[in-house]
């Protein structure tokens, strides 16, 4: 997202962005902060006082009260060249859900992402999407009403279109995006058919689970004669960071999402699309895979440490590669011990990263699931993968790899899959996702 700079001076204590006025100003002020243009609300500012040292200042409010103000108040910009939930740092809370369209006639689908789009400005914003009280004793709530007061929790809704949605039923065959179609069949998978495809699908993350969950539920609500849903997923605990985040832990206890792409160069390179996707309106967007991967964990759990540590190429507790000490160092896919590479070949980094595969790069945003018990008592849980790549085929290469001889595959079984498209950022208020699709 474009990021909304403070005007003035900037603090000598305030940290790097903050400015002065808004560093000491009150209720309502506002300051930007951070990658990803995350602006906080009132509670924001104290929080960046605390992180600076300057807690005192505020009374008798305790630190902890003032962060999980901050958590409250935190809102992403819903307007700018890219979505939300792309480039912004991973919250910790997802609600995924792939969407059928039932809707039969073009302008039906026109109303539904015109409405979506006004709508979610307001729930990023942490406002409601109509009345939660109508006025009227026979009037029934707009708004279902469990997020009011929450406060926006850095909400951040980014909606897709999946392939099937540019087939002949809304005549939008011509605005598909270049050679845009379902994944191909790989080795490795087992995929359940309830978890796969969608016309539309919406990721929407947040600090709170039910602000995350309220923004689905009414989107899908407001539309519910217009579109079904296909599928949805809850997803806890990030499992991916951005660049000012400490890398989270995956449910095999690894941390993941220790080189992921960060750098604006990389997100220019690899991650927003442009003339290649051959439509205007995917000039700033990029394409979203989603993949439900279950993990055999008590299988896993019997392993040894040396035998899971091989698997991924790195430690377990510093999450640092086989060849180095420390989570950051860069792996040696060269280096060789008695012969044998320390890294192995088939280990799951060795295949993923970039130097061994002609410089491919993808933007990881995954959360951790589980779904309970399955039909014969075992843990039901594992990965819900989210990557953002400018051309689907960057997934798709590293993806044929993995799944022919990754030695995780012994581990987990690819359950759920999906493509869509990710049209850029709308500029302002008025401006809707697709509008071109209807001119
Ligand atoms: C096709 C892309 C990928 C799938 C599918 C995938 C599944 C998957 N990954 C983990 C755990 C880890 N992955 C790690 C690194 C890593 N993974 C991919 C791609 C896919 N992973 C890439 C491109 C990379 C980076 C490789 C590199 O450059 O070194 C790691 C290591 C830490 C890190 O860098 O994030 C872990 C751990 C699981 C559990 C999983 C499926 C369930
Ligand atoms: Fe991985």
């Amino acid at each position: 997202m474009t990021s909304e700079q403070p005007a003035g001076p900037a603090s000598p204590d305030a940290a790097p962005g903050v400015s002065r006025r808004r560093f000491l100003g009150g209720a309502g002020t506002a300051a930007a902060a951070g990658a990803g243009g995350l602006v906080l609300g009132a509670g924001g500012a104290a929080a960046v006082a605390v992180a600076a040292g300057a807690g005192a200042a505020h009374g008798d409010v305790s630190d902890v009260e003032r962060l999980a103000a901050d958590a409250a108040g935190s809102s992403h910009p819903f307007y700018g060249a890219h979505q939300g939930g792309v480039d912004t740092p991973p919250q910790d809370h997802l609600v995924f859900t792939a969407f059928d369209v039932s809707a039969t006639s073009p302008v039906e689908l026109q109303l539904v992402l015109a409405k979506w789009s006004a709508a979610m400005a307001e729930l990023t914003a942490g406002r409601p999407v109509g009345k939660v009280e109508p006025s009227r004793e026979q009037g029934v709530p707009v708004d279902t009403g469990e997020a009011f007061d929450m406060g926006p929790q850095g909400l951040t809704l980014t909606l897709g279109f999946g392939p099937s949605l540019f087939d002949g039923r809304f005549g939008l065959e011509k605005f598909k995006p270049t050679d845009f179609a379902d994944l191909p069949a790989m080795a490795g998978e087992a995929l359940d058919p309830a978890y796969t495809g969608g016309d539309l699908c919406i990721q929407a993350c947040a600090n709170d689970p039910q602000v995350a969950y309220h923004a689905v539920r009414n989107l899908a609500r407001m539309a519910r004669s217009q579109v079904t849903t296909k599928w949805t997923v809850l997803g806890f605990g990030r499992a991916s960071a951005g660049p000012a985040q400490k890398t989270p832990r995956n449910l095999l206890g690894f941390k993941d999402g220790t080189r992921n792409i960060s750098t604006p160069a990389d997100y220019a390179e690899h991650v927003w699309a442009g003339r290649e996707a051959g439509q205007p309106w995917m000039d700033g967007g990029t394409f979203l895979v989603a993949r439900k991967i279950h993990m055999l964990i008590e299988t896993w759990d019997e392993d040894t440490i040396g035998d899971q540590q091989a698997i991924f190429g790195r430690t377990k507790q510093e999450g640092a590669p086989l060849t180095g000490n420390a989570e950051h160092d860069v792996p040696d896919f060269h280096a060789s011990l008695a012969g044998a590479p320390v890294i192995g070949a088939h280990s799951h980094i060795a295949l993923a990263a970039h130097e061994n595969n002609g410089g491919t790069k993808i933007l990881r945003r995954g959360y951790n699931f589980t779904d309970g018990l399955d039909s014969v008592g075992r843990l039901d849980a594992g990965l819900m993968f989210l990557s953002f790549q400018k051309d689907p085929e960057q997934f798709i290469a590293l993806q044929r790899k993995l799944g022919s001889s990754d030695r995780l595959n012994e581990y987990i079984r690819h359950v759920g899959s999906a493509v869509f498209a990710v049209p850029a950022g709308l500029p302002e208020a008025g401006h809707y996702y697709g509008r071109e699709f209807f001119a």
